[in-house]
């Protein structure tokens, strides 16, 4: 893959829901190593393309490309074993479980031998070893224990297990859907730090948020979306969150050409 290979691809992606045009012809580009922030009024169908580059929802028409080459996905599962990862706002996490349990989720670490592949017996030394490592790579370990119930946690920490999940496995790139919308100013700092590491790691992050300064303060590219499609794209250091806003709500002209 070339560097100007685009890491995802959308072409004139269709998605509808009986008389509701939820994506019309949308285009959607993700390059290596960016932070692209996704933006839009409500109703807009940003969560719409973005679940349609992964699998979660299947578009009527249109094409999808992943580092150069058409996918045909067919689940989120699909996308999941391609290394790519979501970061939900509804903070998709078993409460009652443990960190180390958490972190995995459906691709537990078995025991060796015929105890973990006929008994399909965990190894929880290695699990709790892999959480710990990730936690810690991240700057998360503040957590008192891996074994700890995700429902002891705070917002901001379990929003960090959920960031740290996903860094630990994807390998294409992470889509953070309003991964701050739930958190206090401190826990939000921390999710918008975590979200600069994990870009500073070389995995490109897809964030769709209504949160401007964040959204400023982080982005390297801004996909404005309105009316079911890509109006434009802008650099956040040629414009302001105004104009932002303006773009999105259709108070103003967008530029004519793709401006970032
Ligand atoms: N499963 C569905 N069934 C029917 N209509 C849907 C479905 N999902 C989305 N839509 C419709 O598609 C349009 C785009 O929705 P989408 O959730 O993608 O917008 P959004 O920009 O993410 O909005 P918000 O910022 O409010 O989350 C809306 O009109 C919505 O009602």
């Amino acid at each position: 893959m070339s560097e100007a290979t685009p890491v995802v691809q959308g072409r004139g992606i269709v998605k509808r829901y009986g008389h509701v045009t939820a994506i019309d012809y949308s285009d959607f580009e993700l390059r290596q190593r960016e932070i692209l922030a996704v933006i839009g009024d409500n109703g807009a169908g940003k969560s719409s393309i973005v679940k349609a580059i992964c699998g979660a929802t299947i578009p009527d028409e249109g094409e999808i490309l992943i580092e150069g080459k058409k996918v045909n996905f067919s689940s989120p599962i699909d996308a999941r074993n391609m290394g790519i990862e979501i970061v939900y706002q509804q903070l998709a996490m078993s409460p009652a479980l443990s960190i180390a349990d958490n972190m995995f989720m459906g691709r537990e670490i078995r025991k060796q031998g015929f105890m973990g592949k006929y008994l399909r017996q965990l190894d929880r030394p290695a699990m709790e070893r892999f959480a710990r490592e990730k936690l810690t790579e991240l700057g998360l370990m503040t957590v008192q224990s891996i074994n700890q119930t995700v429902e002891t946690l705070s917002g901001g920490q379990r929003q960090g297990v959920a960031v740290a999940r996903a860094a630990a496995f994807a390998t294409k790139f992470i889509i953070m859907d309003e991964p701050t919308a739930a958190l206090g100013v401190k826990e939000s700092r921390k999710v918008l730090e975590l979200i600069q590491d994990v870009r500073a790691r070389g995995i490109p992050i897809i964030l769709i948020s209504h949160n401007m300064p964040h959204v400023f303060e982080v982005a390297d590219r801004i996909h404005v979306h309105r009316l079911g499609k890509r109006l434009c794209t802008i650099d956040p250091k040629d414009y302001t969150m105004s104009d932002a806003v303006a773009f999105m709500t259709g108070a103003k002209e967008p530029p004519t050409e793709d401006a970032a």
